[in-house]
């Protein structure tokens, strides 16, 4: 019998991304603490989903989960279908080069290359010619109003420049799943909501998803849907935030 495996455990065939039942446990010491609780959820591709919830809530855990690169404790996580912790690493891994993009909250580049060549580094691991990688990520940087800081080292921009920097990196292989830890923290209002703009341009499509962490109020009404964690569990999914929030 052939099994339509992108039904399993009910993910929708459409759903970028499908977790079933995740929890997450961390280990300090003699103590184990259960950070997630049954996380069941799909992030529809079309879609700017926004993940909101206090400090410690367990954000950066779920995303690190959604995005290939935390194993959940329990649970299943689908990615465009493809159950993401049944591949091997090597697997995991080249799935993740071709298919997410991440932008964190520490910018994580390279000190020693300008910033063209931080921003090109998912092509060039990909495979393409340098000099056209970063003609590539030049262009991206004109998008985002950075294209004077291409040779510049990561110690000689900004903050805010060093994470639209990392911002490029992000959306240069025009990843189906873009993935962002607070995109606007360091950004002013005018900043913030053209780099919002600009996800909306580049990671949201039909066959595409964003999903975002963020504290920003600022960029509430931007959201498609808002989902909201407290202590590790799900208690909100709607177009907008809570009353009460
Ligand atoms: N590697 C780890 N080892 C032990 N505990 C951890 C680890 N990573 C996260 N935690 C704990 O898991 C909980 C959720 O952390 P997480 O970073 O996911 O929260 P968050 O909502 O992203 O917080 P913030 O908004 O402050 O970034 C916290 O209690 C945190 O202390």
């Amino acid at each position: 019998m052939i099994l339509d495996t992108t039904q399993i455990g009910g993910c929708a065939p459409t759903a970028a991304i499908c977790t079933r039942a995740i929890a997450r446990d961390f280990t300090a010491g003699e103590q184990t603490l259960r950070v997630l609780h049954d996380i069941n959820v799909d992030i529809r591709a079309g879609e700017l989903t926004y993940l909101v919830g206090e400090s410690g809530s367990g954000k950066t855990t779920l995303i690190s989960i959604m995005c290939g690169i935390l194993y959940p404790t329990e649970g299943d996580v689908r990615v465009f279908g493809t159950d993401i912790y049944a591949l091997d690493d090597t697997a995991l891994v080249n799935f993740r080069l071709e298919n997410i993009g991440f932008i964190f909250q520490q910018y994580n580049l390279i000190p020693s290359i300008d910033a063209a060549s931080n921003a090109a580094v998912p092509l060039i691991a990909r495979g393409m010619d340098r000099r056209e990688a970063r003609e590539r990520a030049v262009e991206m940087f004109a998008k985002l109003n950075i294209a004077d800081q291409a040779a510049k080292l990561p110690n000689q921009l900004s903050g805010g420049q060093q994470q639209r920097v990392a911002i490029a990196r992000a959306l240069v292989h025009e990843p189906r799943l873009v993935v962002c830890d607070e995109p606007t923290a360091a950004l002013d209002a005018k900043s913030g909501r053209r780099v919002m703009d600009l996800l909306r341009e580049v990671a949201v499509a039909a066959d595409r998803a964003c999903i975002i962490v963020t504290h920003d109020n600022r960029i509430f009404d931007l959201a498609d849907r808002i989902l909201v964690l407290e202590d590790g569990r799900l208690t909100h999914d709607g177009t907008d935030l809570p009353k009460d929030h």
